[in-house]
């Protein structure tokens, strides 16, 4: 039997970095998908196992948070042609490299807040009985970030915790909020109330909420938004939040000769925190967040 290796390719896929450039209190923000393919002369790799001109996927992935901290990261294009050229150039044994870059975009909310682009929707629940009707609204894929104005620290250490402190980090979450309107009067039943205004309203406070908190964790923060909503919309007798902790991880940049100082990150999808409460009014209002931020 005559066997032959054909065409061939390896190389990290999707590596997920976010770069913030913080020079000034502007931050700008970078979040890429960056999937890498190098082929060449590979053959004795796969027919002997001989691993001398392999250069690993783990190099590359590291290659890729480097380069975003050496030379930032402005248009794909050009980080796509950096990284390419890079890898042709270094290693003789590649005759191609392909770098795929998906960019997401986000929308800016503040100096150093932001929405990402796409995926959000707007709910309703509607409930009727005979004696009640109840109507909740909502959304979901609401993706928002702050750059900083984040720490987590003061938490519990047992034998099983590795989390260092932190007194800046990335706090970034995709929201998923259900609120319930207060029961109209009888009469009310059937009238159509200005769900929009009320829906624009409620999506406001929560974002206005997320930018404004200088966060202790993202509880502080779920607590704050709910509060908010209560606080500006009378409307509403009762808001439920889950929200994801979307981590975005340091990279350790030092064996590279390189600092870090908050600016390259790697995003994480799973595992993830899942921060869920009600915040609910009282008969007689709300309690305020205790402010907790210098
Ligand atoms: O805001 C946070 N709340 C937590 O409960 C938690 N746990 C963790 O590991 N990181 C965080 N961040």
């Amino acid at each position: 039997m005559r066997v032959t290796l054909g065409a061939n390719q390896y190389g990290k896929a999707e590596v997920r970095v976010v770069r913030v450039r913080r020079d000034g209190p502007r931050h700008e923000l970078r979040d890429l998908n960056v999937s890498i393919a190098l082929s060449g002369d590979l053959a004795e790799v796969h027919l002997s196992g001989d691993n001398g001109s392999v250069l690993p996927t783990d190099s590359q992935k590291n290659t890729v948070y480097a380069f975003a901290r050496r030379y930032g990261i402005d248009q794909i294009e050009d980080f796509g042609l950096l990284l390419a050229r890079h890898f042709v150039d270094s290693q003789p044994a590649l005759g191609r490299a392909r770098v795929r870059l998906t960019e997401y975009g986000w929308q800016r909310l503040g100096p150093h807040s932001f929405q990402r682009d796409g995926a959000e929707s707007r709910t309703a629940t509607v409930t009727v009985t005979a004696d009640r009707t109840t109507v909740e609204s909502g959304l979901t894929g609401l993706v928002l970030l702050n750059s900083t104005d984040s720490e987590f620290n003061g938490f519990v250490r047992d034998p099983y915790t590795t989390l260092p402190e932190t007194d800046d980090r990335i706090l970034a979450t995709a929201v998923e909020a259900n609120w319930r309107h207060r029961d109209g009067e009888p009469a009310d039943r059937t009238a159509t109330r200005e769900w929009a205004g009320s829906y624009a309203g409620v999506r406001a406070a929560l974002v206005g909420a997320f930018v404004d908190t200088y966060s202790r964790s993202l509880q502080q923060t779920l607590y704050a938004m709910g509060h908010r909503v209560l606080a500006e919309r009378p409307e509403i007798a009762e808001i439920h939040l889950s929200l994801p902790n979307r981590h975005h991880l340091p990279v350790d940049l030092a064996p590279f000769g390189l600092t870090n100082p908050g600016e390259v990150f790697v995003a994480t999808d799973r595992p993830y925190g899942l921060i869920e409460g009600t915040v609910t009014r009282e008969a007689d209002g709300v309690a305020g967040p205790v402010d907790g931020g210098p």
